[in-house]
């Protein structure tokens, strides 16, 4: 091919792609992408893939797709979500990430802060504030649909969240910049202990587990148990001002739904699924209370390496 004739071809591709952004983000990922969310791949992902959470499939699926259908947001997306160790929390918010971005959680318009990592001396605090406060301001100029997610908030200093209190507020701008289009993801074990007694309640009284309803969960998520001083809740200003559209519950899991788990995993890594061990790895994990042996004490969390030992050839 002669150089000139490359030249023009190149130019070609080039106006292009400027001119059809959309062309564009067919290859490249995008920020705020055209093609919006789809409700019903979310809703796929979710049943196909969240055991055991039906309250939290609800809620999550209603708020994500309200609020990314919403041309114009008075205010961020900020869901907190609660619930014992190992019950998909963080898998959720992969979820969701993966559903607005084609990279996930790798995307450059995604962002996991983890406390205990990311801002593990109290004495840093204020250095802490200024560089979470340029952090987001950076990543929402650059993006206005960005994702942060906050990992282990209960292990977070409350003075360090307060720094980003402004950004999920009702102001339309701050200093030039619109938050109005973010969401912001909060994650903790706050309140799971009042969780599990809705759950064992119910299991006691032999109802269903997908009987509960929110309206169930409203005292173990409600204020006055954030604030209480021992439920080691972080965001009580948060709360006080109104600023979380979404408390939303995650239940502890059962021997059943470790069973799935392992299930999964199993296929994931392309082996034929065997039920003896899925049970054997399923009755290795431990359970509580201890009488009745109903919930994992590490939800899924670690069936997938009790796993390896099964297959370590
Ligand atoms: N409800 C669930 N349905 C399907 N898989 C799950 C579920 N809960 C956990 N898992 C599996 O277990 C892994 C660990 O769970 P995850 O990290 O989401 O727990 P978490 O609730 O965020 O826990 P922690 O509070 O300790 O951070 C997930 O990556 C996923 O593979």
């Amino acid at each position: 091919v002669e150089p000139i004739s490359l030249g023009l071809a190149l130019a070609g591709v080039l106006t292009t792609y400027i001119s059809y952004p959309r062309l564009y983000c067919l290859f490249a990922e995008c920020c705020s992408p055209k093609r919006s969310l789809s409700r019903e791949a979310l809703q796929k992902d979710l049943d196909s893939k969240l055991f055991g959470q039906h309250l939290a499939k609800k809620v999550i699926l209603n708020a994500v797709f309200g609020f990314i259908s919403n041309p114009k947001p008075k205010k961020p997306l900020t869901l907190s979500l609660h619930g014992w160790t190992g019950t998909g929390k963080n898998f959720v918010s992969k979820i969701i990430a993966e559903n607005i971005y084609k990279g996930g959680l790798n995307s450059d318009y995604v962002h996991l802060f983890v406390a205990t990592l990311h801002f593990p001396h109290i004495s840093n605090i204020t250095l802490y504030k200024d560089q979470l406060q340029s952090w987001i301001r950076g990543n929402v100029s650059a993006c206005a649909r960005s994702i942060f997610i906050f990992d282990e908030m209960d292990k977070m200093h409350a003075g360090l969240i307060d720094a980003i209190k402004p950004y999920l507020d009702y102001y339309d701008n701050l200093d030039g910049v619109s938050y109005q289009k973010a969401i912001f993801i909060f994650l903790s074990n706050a309140g799971a202990e009042r969780i599990t007694d809705v759950a064992l309640d119910f299991w006691r009284s032999g109802k269903q587990r997908e009987e509960i309803e929110l309206k169930d969960m409203e005292h173990a998520l409600s204020v006055s148990a954030f604030n209480n001083k021992n439920s080691g809740f972080w965001h009580s200003s948060l709360i006080d001002r109104n600023l979380i559209d979404y408390f939303v519950p995650f239940l502890p899991l059962e021997y059943k739904h470790l069973k799935m788990c392992i299930r999964v995993e199993m296929q994931s890594r392309g082996y034929k699924v065997d039920e003896d061990i899925v049970s054997r790895v399923a009755e290795e994990m431990t359970f509580f209370p201890k009488e009745e042996r109903v919930f994992s004490d590490k939800g899924c969390k670690t069936v997938f390496t009790k796993l390896d030992y099964y297959y370590d050839d």
